[in-house]
């Protein structure tokens, strides 16, 4: 390859088997160089996608390492879209700020377009790395420190007759893939899981605890079926007023509001515990309704799923509108100029269609401000008061806007 501005040659290329030992470490030291267990280590070695992950090299070291899973992700009206999953990013410090980043997100998006995915996602490291590659802030989860000395959880009828039991994480995997499935369609921004990535969410390293304990886990349990589960650990702390332990909420899902309440009144109760610790949540929670106090809950959000639409027709076709919506956007994308341009957007609740066009433009963005709003969880109309998108018709911005909207707000339910 020619040199480029910054006097490096980089040789990106496709991951080989051989090559991963090396390639992980380069990645594990881009992330502070703490080593991981061998389960963990041989679990993301299984996990890899060869063929969808690159590296970039100097002589024999490797530099640069990027990968991007195969997922299916909900989109507003259900559909399961594929989407490139970008992971994996980091490159050695001795070779940063040189566009080595730049060289792979080009390669990236090349291939994510190659392979007909309409979308790449992802979660940052840093919020302020990805928006130049156009991936916009698309979700936020929630974060919160529950004083259960204060606060009270009402539960709605029927939560008595659910009933919670103890259960080993691993032994009930199943069980539990078995609820998050059923709740996969209901909400834009999940995951399909594929094979093996559920065994993540019981991979305990000690290195991960910070004092607390081993992961727990709970059933709950109705008529003899599994209608929801948690995983959660108990942080002990003895002060001189007395116990005060921390639960510390790593999963939780559950089919219906009677047996999720039960989980949280569980939650809530364990002794010897003063607080309940959630992050990465939905933003509408379901326990934050049953509160007796939300401001002794201190919530918090954070950004999480950043999306990327790789071909805007495609992925604005996969999506239904919850409102009738005709309209043309003029779309700016410097790094993918395949999408520049106008595109006509006619949907509504049953589907949509989007197509070029040579009309004049209603409303014009970015692909990241496209991708931003695309899940339905960043009104359009606020990122025009905030003039990241322009109207240019009258009235255009409010109706679209509306369409956009997903009805319940998208949710990323874990990293990759
Ligand atoms: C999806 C994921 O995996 S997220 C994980 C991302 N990885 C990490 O955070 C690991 C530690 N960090 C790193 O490995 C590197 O610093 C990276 C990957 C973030 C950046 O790699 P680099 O090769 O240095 O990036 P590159 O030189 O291509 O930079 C391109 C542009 O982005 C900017 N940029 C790069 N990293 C950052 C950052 N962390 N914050 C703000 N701007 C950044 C550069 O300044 C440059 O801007 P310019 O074009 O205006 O000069």
């Amino acid at each position: 390859m020619a040199a480029d501005a910054k006097g490096l040659s980089p040789d990106v290329r496709v991951l080989r088997q051989d090559d991963w030992d090396k390639w992980y470490d380069t990645l594990i030291r881009g992330f502070g160089g703490v080593p991981e267990s061998a389960e963990e280590r041989q679990l993301w070695n299984s996990l890899t996608e060869f063929d969808r992950s690159i590296g970039v090299w100097d002589g024999d070291e490797c530099v640069g390492t990027a990968g991007a899973f195969s997922f299916r992700l909900t989109v507003p009206g259900g559909a399961s879209l594929p989407v490139a999953g970008v992971t994996m990013v980091s490159v050695a410090a001795t070779h940063r700020r040189r566009g080595l980043l730049t060289a792979m997100m080009r390669r990236q998006l090349d291939d994510v377009r190659a392979w007909g995915e309409p979308l790449a996602v992802l979660t940052a490291s840093e919020p302020a790395i990805y928006g130049r590659f156009g991936y916009g802030n698309a979700t936020v989860s929630l974060t919160a420190e529950i004083d259960t000395t204060r606060v009270r959880l009402s539960v709605p009828d029927g939560t008595d007759d659910v009933r919670v039991r103890y259960a080993v994480p691993a032994d009930v995997l199943d069980v539990c893939e078995a609820v998050y499935a059923r709740l996969v369609p209901a909400r834009p921004g999940m995951l399909a899981r594929r094979p093996g990535w559920e065994r993540l969410g019981v991979l305990d390293p000690e290195s991960e605890r910070d004092g607390a304990s081993p992961l727990q886990c709970v059933l709950a349990e109705r008529d003899g079926e599994t209608v929801g589960y948690a995983r959660y650990r108990v942080k002990p702390a003895w002060e001189p007023s007395g116990p005060h332990g921390t639960v510390i909420v790593e999963d939780l899902a559950a089919l219906d509001p009677a047996a999720d309440a039960a989980l949280w009144r569980f939650l809530f109760g364990i002794d010897l515990t003063s607080k309940v610790n959630v992050r990465g949540r939905p933003v509408d929670d379901a326990w934050q309704y049953l509160v007796s106090d939300q401001r002794r809950c201190r919530p918090s959000l954070r950004d999480s799923l950043y999306v990327r639409p790789v071909e805007v027709g495609a992925a604005l076709e996969a999506r239904t509108y919850q409102a009738p919506v005709d309209v043309v956007f003029e779309v700016e994308d410097a790094f993918c100029p395949w999408n520049s341009g106008r595109w006509r957007l006619s949907g509504d609740a049953k589907g949509a269609s989007c197509e070029r066009t040579a009309d004049a433009a209603d409303v014009a963005l970015s692909v990241r401000e496209l991708g931003a709003a695309y899940l339905g969880g960043v009104p359009l109309a606020s990122l025009g008061a905030a003039g990241r998108v322009r109207e240019v018709r009258r009235g255009a911005l409010a109706e679209t806007s509306l369409a956009f909207g997903a009805g319940v707000p998208p949710w990323l339910p874990h990293g990759f």
